[in-house]
């Protein structure tokens, strides 16, 4: 372990893009970082890692949550952070893809071209003879589903208009910043049965959480055309496998295209399945990584909270020639009051505060002038409601 002033453990491959905005006189960044005060992952489960005392925020270099345990982390007034948006285009081109390799059967017909053989006449008359197991169909005047009109659900909408889809979607969530940039030609559904109903391809962009854990049912499918296209490019859960299969091998659907192989799929003549690529680019990959990386920055170095799927926004600039109260406490009344009862005690003066709340929780940051006392943050510390607290 080495004195540096904060040490960042990954564990997954992070950008160096990300990496570089530590600078080196104050982190010690790596994947074998010893008592680390924070957490940089990707798609690594958090789940079943013993996660220590020193760990005071955990990032998450990519959209999904579902592999950190937010609540317990939230409990311990941990904040962790996500990089909203920032691999959406990677992930919305990943959709198209999909949708041209359903359209077009370009995965098994690229395989026949693979597996042909003679000489160059032979092959050019196995062609023409076999071309037509793949015949496929266009994408004007079809209707492409969408569950989930987030980040990556505003982009599929609109880039599929403009292949001459229309497109239905369903999100009773709906942030105004991704309204904003939706098209009014998306047609809003009214049921989330509806969007099933109608739908030549389907595809799915929400988060894994309880509420969409087997989504795709099979009292849903039942619904769909049987030669409808699912997409599903979001995570595994959110479809029922089996019963995907169990429709796929009915012909009640059409086929079914994912970015999560498993032994139910990942063979299934009708599935297409991709290794987890849907953030995979060089610039999604960097996106996230500095994002990810400015959020932690920000964090431990000024106790700003940007970004984080647990904390409320806390952004206020530092007041000059001040030393900062952190803390992280419930939601209930009279924490403020509290705390500055407790800095006026000491003689000290305020010279700026801000209090923010999410659900139950909020966070306190707190300008003092003067010089630091331990004893004012071991007060603050003790009081009853307090998650954690420290002086920065
Ligand atoms: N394959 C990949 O590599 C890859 C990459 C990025 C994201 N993802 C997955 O895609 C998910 C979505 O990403 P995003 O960036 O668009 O997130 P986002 O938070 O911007 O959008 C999610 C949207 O889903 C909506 N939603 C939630 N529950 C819903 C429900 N029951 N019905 C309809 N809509 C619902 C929300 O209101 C929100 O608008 C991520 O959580 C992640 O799991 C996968
Ligand atoms: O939720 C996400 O952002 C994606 O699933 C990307 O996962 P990855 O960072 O492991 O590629």
């Amino acid at each position: 372990m080495t004195d540096k002033t904060y040490r960042i453990q990954t564990l997954n491959g992070i950008s160096g893009a990300g990496l570089s905005r530590f600078p080196d006189e104050l982190y010690e960044v790596g994947g074998g970082v010893e008592e680390p005060h924070a957490l940089l992952v990707r798609s690594a489960s958090l789940h079943d890692t013993p996660i220590g005392d020193s760990v005071m925020a955990v990032a998450r270099a990519g959209a999904g949550t579902n592999n950190i345990p937010v609540a317990a982390l939230t409990e311990r007034g941990v904040p962790v952070f996500n990089t909203p948006g920032a691999n959406a285009n990677a992930v919305k081109e990943l959709v198209l893809a999909g949708l041209f390799i359903a359209s077009r059967h370009l995965i098994p017909a690229a395989r026949f071209a693979h597996e042909l053989s003679g000489d160059d006449a032979q092959i050019a008359k196995a062609v023409e003879a076999g071309k037509k197991q793949f015949v496929g169909f266009e994408l004007p005047g079809r209707t492409l589903g969408i569950i989930g009109l987030g980040a990556i659900g505003v982009q599929v909408a609109n880039a599929a208009l403009g292949l001459g889809l229309s497109v239905v979607g369903f999100d009773p969530g709906i942030s105004v910043e991704h309204a904003w940039h939706l098209s009014a030609e998306v047609e809003r559904a009214d049921s989330i049965e509806e969007v099933f109903r109608r739908a030549d391809i389907l595809t799915v962009h929400v988060p894994l959480i309880p509420a969409t854990r087997g989504l795709v049912s099979t009292q849903r499918l039942a619904l769909m055309k049987d030669t409808a296209v699912l997409l599903n490019f979001a995570r595994a859960e959110i479809v029922d496998t089996d019963a995907v299969v169990t429709a796929l091998d009915e012909d009640q659907l059409g086929g079914y295209v994912c970015d999560f192989p498993s032994t139910a799929v990942h063979k299934h003549p009708k599935c297409i399945s991709l290794p987890h690529l849907g953030a995979s680019t060089k610039e999604a990959e960097r996106n996230c990584a500095i994002m990810a990386a400015e959020s932690l920055r920000g964090f431990l170095e000024d106790g700003q909270v940007h970004n984080a799927v647990n904390f409320p926004e806390a952004v206020m600039a530092r007041a000059e020639g001040t030393h900062r109260l952190v803390i992280v406490n419930r939601n209930v009344p009279n924490m403020v009051g509290q705390v500055s009862t407790i800095v006026a005690q000491h003689g000290q003066n305020i010279a700026n505060l801000l209090n923010k709340s999410r659900d139950d929780l909020a966070v306190t940051l707190v300008d003092i002038e003067g010089e630091r006392l331990p004893e004012v943050l071991a007060e603050v510390r003790a009081i009853d409601g307090v998650l954690s607290a420290r002086c920065i």
